[in-house]
């Protein structure tokens, strides 16, 4: 998952930066306690959660490496799911509800985008399952993913 030239925008860029991030999970964490599936999941939250996945968002999709700087990196992403037994339903909810977020916090709704931004919500959240299960990988494997345009580079019709 390459970026397919240095002047295509990163999917951060895209989506509107770090401002665009904390909206979407401002809006999605105020709609959880309001929902039966994941309200019970997110009983004890922490007040910064919300701040802590946006900054983790801006990684993933090409921003700064904040999480990896001052939240611990993977392994503590991946900490934070240990145990939580996951299910599908709860994580199907996750999705829906963050893509509804996503509209109402003003992501952008242009196909190419959406679709990478789904692309990494379902392999995020699975990955969120498997760790969250019984007999889960290393937690200390892996470094932040970095999610690139792949298959589907913003459509920039006045470009060359
Ligand atoms: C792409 C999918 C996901 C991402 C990017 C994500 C991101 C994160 C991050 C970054 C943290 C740690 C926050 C910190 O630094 O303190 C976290 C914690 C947590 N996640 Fe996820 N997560 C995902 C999927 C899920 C799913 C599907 C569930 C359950 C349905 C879930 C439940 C939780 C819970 C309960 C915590 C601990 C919250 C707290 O007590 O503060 N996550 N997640």
């Amino acid at each position: 998952m390459t970026r397919p030239d240095p002047a295509t925008p990163s999917i951060y860029e895209w989506a509107g930066g770090m401002d665009a991030l904390r909206r979407l999970t401002t809006v999605f964490y105020a709609r959880v306690p309001g929902d039966p599936v994941l309200a019970p999941v997110f009983a004890g939250m922490d007040a910064d959660h919300p701040e802590h996945v946006a900054v983790w968002l801006a990684e993933v999709f090409g921003g700064p490496a904040g999480y990896t700087a001052h939240r611990g990196g993977h392994p503590h992403m991946a900490r934070q799911h240990l145990g939580r037994a996951i299910t599908e339903q709860q994580r199907r909810r996750w999705v829906e509800l963050l893509l509804d977020a996503a509209d109402e916090a003003g992501l952008p709704t242009d196909p190419e985008s959406r679709a990478v931004f789904v692309y990494y919500l379902e392999w995020g959240t699975r990955m969120a399952l498997v760790y969250s299960g019984e007999d889960p990988p290393a937690v200390d494997a892996a470094d932040v993913p970095r999610w690139g345009w792949g298959q589907t580079p913003p459509w920039q019709p006045d470009r060359p």
